[in-house]
């Protein structure tokens, strides 16, 4: 597919700017689409000499596109992050990251690096991953305690923000959920004292002034494993639910409390895998009263990053995810290494990754002790089923709404505003071909009917729905996406979809390399 390695250019290193820079338009940019892209993804991929070793450690930069009279400028600049500040400052890298270690610095004293030695190691703030609206405010984060506020015009860097000070978690994902009203929830693993660990689930209520100071924890839900909590990188929430998928890739606590005293460990070293609990599925009410289903559901291992969307429907909560199967962590497959290689050796390198598959779940709310070993799921509409077992669990097989060899339907987007926590048609998504993004991808999760953008040499990213204003129809609306074309005289674009029939409305060419983003928000 990608004998000419295109997509290692999404890989490397770029300036930020000093204003915004015009795009060309071909095509015609819908005159109602007024606002701005904002995208997170890393941009600095080494310090001086020492390289970036991770897809998830390059020092994030912020990117925005503004789209105003069908004109179209794009700017970035790097979040002022301490990672930032003080590796430009040093040149080198200061920071531990996700799977790069910071040395000590050679020129310092015994003394003061004994110091640093007790103290522990900072707790990274390079918030690659998203960004999004908190109240009035936008904040770019990754999944630590700390979130950084940035100004969505500028983009200047505004504040680091350390979470512990308002909630007691130790992170949050980088996939917030918003209610119609603007409540915000998220969920995050909290190490808590003797050791007690849990996962909590906050609300951040709708306020002008710093929602974050008025945020509170709202649900508890126990580890399953000591010492060992899940992973979580997003959850699902219906009108009344929440849902969490307990997966079983697990955080060694042990391991991450000594990291900071090994020498080059860093917090890819602190997952393992549990090869015999399987994924365990949790929901709870969101009323603050709320309960914990007493009911365990199990199905077997894979890996959960990306909830698509869930619904109640006639007594059933209906779960659709991107899982990759089994219980190796993927994460351990994005490399750096492995994902700049030649076409064949990241073919290679993807091998024994685990597979992707779109599958939808359902968890049936009303459940008797009469019922056991008989399939739960009566809905007219799936194949999905939950069986009773004598031991009071509930054996979960999902329905398989898209699988293709090492093809993956990822970055799953919806009609948020509209559709987010109902019954829906729609999901958007990156395609990627062993790990690397080479299409665009709208599925009906109803019919499982597929559509396909992609064009040679195009590295799109993350599709982001816009819904037409007044629109009736559910994928009435357009498609965001920032793609690279490395060959190109103008190598990157905003690719404008119609959302309908994935379809090109208009490309706006930009006269710069834009690297990977990971997630984004279109701000009206
Ligand atoms: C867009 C094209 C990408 C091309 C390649 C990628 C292919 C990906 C296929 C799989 C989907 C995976 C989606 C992952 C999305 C993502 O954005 O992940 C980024 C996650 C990051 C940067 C996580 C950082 C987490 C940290 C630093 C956590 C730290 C912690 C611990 C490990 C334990 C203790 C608590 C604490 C400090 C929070
Ligand atoms: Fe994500």
């Amino acid at each position: 597919f990608h004998p000419a390695a295109g997509y290692r250019k999404i890989f490397e290193s770029v300036e930020e700017l000093t204003e915004p820079i015009p795009a060309k338009i071909t095509g015609v940019v819908p005159s109602w689409l007024g606002g701005s892209l904002l995208r997170m993804g890393p941009g600095l991929f080494e310090v001086g000499d020492e390289p970036f070793h991770h897809m998830f450690d390059g020092l994030a930069l912020v990117h925005k596109f503004d789209l105003k009279n069908g004109q179209v400028t794009y700017y970035r600049k790097f979040i002022r992050s301490d990672s930032y500040v003080r590796a430009m400052t040093e040149n080198r890298v200061v920071i531990t990251e996700f799977g790069t270690a910071a040395y000590p610095d050679p020129c310092k004293n015994i003394f003061s690096r004994f110091f640093t030695y007790f103290r522990g190691a900072e707790v990274t703030d390079n918030c690659l991953v998203n960004i999004y609206p908190i109240g009035e405010d936008f904040y770019a984060v990754t999944e630590t305690n700390y979130i950084t506020k940035v100004d969505p015009d500028s983009l200047e860097t505004l504040k680091k923000v350390d979470l512990c000070k308002y909630l007691s978690v130790n992170g949050l994902t980088a996939h917030p959920h918003t209610d119609t009203d603007g409540t915000i929830y998220n969920i995050g693993n909290c190490f808590g004292k003797n050791m007690s660990l849990a996962y909590n689930i906050v609300k951040i209520p709708p306020a002008h002034k710093d929602p974050i100071e008025k945020s509170q924890v709202v649900v508890q839900l126990p580890s399953s494993e000591r010492l060992k909590p899940s992973y979580i990188h997003s959850f699902g929430m219906t009108d009344n639910y929440f849902v969490f998928v307990e997966q079983p890739v697990k955080i060694n606590l042990l391991k991450f409390l000594t990291l900071w005293n090994i020498r080059g460990a860093t917090y890819m070293d602190c997952f393992e895998s549990n090869d015999s609990m399987g994924t365990l599925f949790h929901l709870t009410t969101k009323d603050p009263a709320g309960y914990l289903s007493s009911h365990k559901f199990r199905t077997s291992a894979f890996n959960l990053f990306h909830h698509i969307n869930a619904y109640e429907d006639e007594g059933y909560v209906i779960v659709d995810l991107c899982t990759w199967k089994g219980h190796d962590f993927v994460y351990n497959y994005l490399y750096l290494a492995n994902l700049k290689g030649e076409w064949e050796e990241v073919k290679r390198a993807a091998l024994r990754a685990p597979q992707p598959e779109v599958r939808r779940y359902v968890l049936p709310l009303d459940i008797h002790r009469e019922d056991q070993g008989k399939n739960l799921v009566s809905l007219s509409y799936t194949t999905a089923t939950a069986v009773l077992h004598s031991d009071g669990t509930i054996w979960l097989e999902p329905e398989v709404l898209f699988s293709g060899p090492r093809q993956a339907f990822e970055f799953p987007q919806i009609n948020y505003s509209q559709y987010r926590g109902k019954k829906y048609s729609f999901a958007y998504g990156l395609g990627l071909t062993h790990f690397i993004p080479d299409r665009i991808v709208k599925l009906n999760v109803q019919t499982k009917e597929t559509w396909v953008w992609q064009e040679e040499e195009c590295y799109p990213s993350e599709p982001l729905f816009v819904p037409t204003p007044g629109a009736t129809e559910e994928d009435d609306g357009v498609l965001l996406s920032v793609v690279v074309k490395p060959g190109a005289e103008r190598p990157s674009f905003l690719l404008i979809l119609d959302a309908m029939k994935l379809t090109e409305l208009a490309r706006a060419d930009v006269n710069t390399i834009i690297p990977v983003t990971l997630h984004g928000t279109y701000k009206p």
